[in-house]
């Protein structure tokens, strides 16, 4: 079996001082060493029985526990119950052949190499026999005094390059240099003085394995059902585990039938396969990290903790999966409980509210009262806990990260991202942690960077346009941007962030003189003539413009939306004629026909020289808000939102307010809505870009179109 053997704890009595070799060990273990060896020198064999029984009954198989040398005393502390793994030999120590048949298949068993002859001599063993090769000195050392020279970085690098076996580095070793050490083909560090003087060994081991893990690619493997639909179990960890920078592996505990919108069957594949799955995986590939997913019943589960105890993976991020977002049971009752099994292994356990209840046998009252329920399960277990607020009512969604043991309680609150794109959020967030604390990170920066991560995924997801019901996120939806890849937003995304973009320009509008004057009906006689005139003079080329589009258009729905559109502008130009800029009105004359403005001309000109260009979805993005702003401000002034008098049929102009807010003009924007957003979702990146500069200039140009009959040169005119 392939074991993770990144960071080992060599014990010393006179280094560890008066804290003693127990304390040392407690606190190191919580710090994340996976492999303690007790050496002691000068202890007889029953000495070291006694203390193998004590230190086992500490680790509490939350780590390996090994001796050095007394292959005996490892015989006997076994037979009085202690757990031990393994032991350590030296060159002239017993025999690596005798303590495998003594202590089994699956003993941990490292021999001390350090030169070639000594290569040689582990070649002639039959495969097996030892697991691992303790190399040193790294540096030079007082805790082994017969030691040879030492090896530094270099020596140790051309050492593991000829072994066969994996090579443990020993010997002088600080926590600086452990990312040297693994880079230099290290499968992990074995620390002496660096943990049992350091008055604090647990933070000691802590800042080993982080500098041993930073900028590496950690093996993460998700246990876990499958989901076809892609957005979450197995198929979402491996998206997640790539997104966050790991080598993403998975073993199936179940399958299912089930898309956006819910689960239709369940397969459980017997507990058996799972096992052959993981073993497959172990005898070959170290795993840094495990994330458990959906385990479909207590019998999986078992088959887990079995795995998990073989192989003592050093991080393992528990999704206590139990139900789905569509509501669908995924655990049964019996697991549930089994599942207690499966939280005091972890190191850090995800879940929602709904689970926190089960897993705390409690009903809980709120966020507040979930927090202090998360603290006692920590506390007994000794797991971190992120509790997920995903299902929390209200407009905001938190997570808080509880540690009883080392007295974090952290929220990390953030506003509830407005989108149906929530499937597989709980399964992509507890992968992104696995991988981020196997790459060093601590737990805070790991939920922090998962977060952030999550966020930007969950934004994207609708524009993927995955199924009807619950969409999956856009797992790679930060780095198809930030690699220059296009990600492609939906037409709602697009009509969302265009209508954004000009919410300057509509608040604009509402504040003009014209606008308001025109809202609570004193409006003059001349700034109104002089708008009616310019909008008449507006519409025929307008409605040209829209004759082009419809000749650019693709196909032939657009053609001829465009083509009603122009024969409607015609029609609103002669509406004016007749019934405003008429004799008995007494505005026709000289402003029926009067020169276009400086603010009309400006405004053609722009939808010409578009029209000019022959780029269709960039001429239909410059007629857009034509049709958008009119009948947003139309309906708005008609409902009184910007003066209650506007309602009133009293209203001198009360009937071209009505034309103004004509249900047949709304049904036409939102078509011509629906037309240039999808156009714009479909096409690339630059003329995206393109279109959205076409539609905020002729935003613009409306704002100057309303504002000019107030502007003094617009009243002199008129
Ligand atoms: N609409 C949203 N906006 C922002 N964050 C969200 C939203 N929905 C879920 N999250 C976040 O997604 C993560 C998963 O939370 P949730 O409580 O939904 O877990 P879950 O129920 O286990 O998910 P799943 O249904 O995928 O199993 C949390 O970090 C949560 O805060
Ligand atoms: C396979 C699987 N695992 C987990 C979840 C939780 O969302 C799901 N829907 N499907
Ligand atoms: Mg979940």
């Amino acid at each position: 079996m392939i074991r993770d053997l990144s960071l080992h704890l060599v014990t010393d009595p006179v280094l560890s001082g008066s804290r003693g070799v127990a304390e040392t060990v407690r606190a190191a273990v919580s710090g994340g060493v996976g492999v303690v060896q007790l050496r002691d020198k000068g202890a007889s064999d029953a000495e070291t029985v006694d203390r193998l029984v004590e230190l086992s009954g500490i680790i509490d198989g939350r780590a390996r526990l090994i001796v050095n040398d007394q292959l005996g005393a490892a015989v006997s502390a076994r037979a009085r119950g202690a757990r031990v793994d393994g032991v350590h030999l030296g060159q002239g120590d017993a025999s690596v052949l005798r303590a495998r048949e003594l202590l089994g298949p699956d003993a941990l068993i490292g021999l001390t190499a350090n030169r070639a002859e000594h290569l040689d001599a582990v070649r002639a063993l039959p495969a097996g026999t030892v697991d691992y090769l303790g190399v040193g000195a790294i540096r030079p050392t007082s805790t082994k005094p017969d030691h040879p020279p030492a090896l530094g970085f270099e020596g140790f690098r051309a050492f593991a390059e000829a072994s066969p076996l994996p090579c443990v580095a020993i010997g002088g070793i600080v926590p600086d240099d452990a990312a040297a050490l693994r880079e230099a083909g290290a499968a992990g560090v074995a620390a002496v003085a660096a943990l049992c003087t350091s008055p604090d060994p647990r933070s000691t081991a802590t800042e080993f394995l982080r500098n041993w893990r930073r900028g590496a690619t950690p093996r993460v493997l998700s246990i876990a059902g499958s989901d076809p639909s892609g957005g979450a179990g197995i198929q979402a960890d491996l998206k997640s585990i790539a997104a966050n920078g790991g080598y993403g592996m998975a073993a199936l505990a179940a399958l299912t039938a089930q898309n956006t919108r819910g689960v239709r069957g369940v397969h459980v594949p017997p507990a058996e396969f799972l096992r052959a799955q993981l073993e497959a995986l172990s005898e070959d590939i170290v795993v840094d990290a495990v994330k458990l997913g959906m385990l479909a019943n207590a019998e999986i589960i078992e088959t887990v903790i079995a795995w998990i105890d073989a192989v003592r993976p050093s991080i393992v991020v528990l999704d206590p999966v139990m139900v789905a977002t569509s509501g669908d049971r995924l655990l049964d009752a019996a697991g549930e409980a089994a599942l207690r099994g499966l939280v005091e292994r972890a190191d850090l356990v995800t879940p929602n509210l709904a689970e926190l209840a089960v897993l705390t046998g409690r009903e809980l009252g709120g966020w507040s009262d979930a927090l202090v329920a998360a603290e006692a399960l920590s506390a007994e277990s000794g797991a971190a806990l992120l509790v997920k607020g995903g299902h929390l009512p209200g407009d905001t969604a938190p997570d808080a990260l509880v540690d009883a043991g080392r007295g974090i309680r952290r929220e990390f609150p953030g506003a509830r991202i407005a989108t149906r794109n929530t499937h597989g959020t709980g399964c992509s967030l507890s992968s992104a942690l696995a991988t981020r604390l196997a790459r060093g990170e601590s737990a805070e920066q790991a939920v922090a960077g998962s977060r952030a991560w999550l966020r930007e995924s969950l934004r994207a997801g609708s524009g993927l346009g995955v199924g009807s019901g619950h969409g999956p996120v856009h797992h790679f939806a930060g780095l198809w941007e930030r690699g220059g890849l296009e990600t492609r937003p939906s037409a709602e995304d697009i009509r969302e962030a265009w209508w954004g973009r000009i919410s300057g320009v509509r608040s604009g509008i509402d504040r003009l003189p014209f606008i308001t004057a025109l809202a609570d009906g004193s409006l003059a006689e001349a700034p109104f003539r002089f708008y009616l005139a310019q909008d008449a003079r507006y519409l025929r080329e307008y409605a040209r413009v829209l004759a082009e589009a419809s000749r650019l258009a693709p196909d032939p729905e657009e053609q001829a939306f465009w083509a009603e559109s122009a024969r409607g502008s015609i029609l609103g130009e002669m509406e004016l004629h007749a019934s405003w800029l008429t004799p008995e009105r007494g505005i026709v004359g000289e402003t029926s026909d009067a020169e276009p403005a400086p603010a009309t001309v400006a405004y053609l000109d722009h939808l010409r020289s578009v029209a000019f260009g022959g780029d269709y979805p960039e001429l239909i993005a410059a007629l857009l808000p034509c049709f958008w702003l009119y009948t947003d401000l139309g309906s708005r002034l008609r409902a009184g939102a910007l003066h209650p008098f506007a309602r009133d049929p009293e209203h001198p102009y009360a009937s071209w307010l009505d034309t103004y807010a004509d249900a047949g003009f709304a049904a036409a924007a939102e078509r011509a809505i629906g037309i240039v957003t999808r156009a714009a979702s479909r096409t690339g990146g630059e003329q995206r870009a393109r279109m959205l500069r076409a539609f905020e200039t002729s935003s613009a140009h409306e704002r100057s179109f309303f504002a000019a009959p107030m502007a003094e040169e617009g009243a002199d005119r008129a």
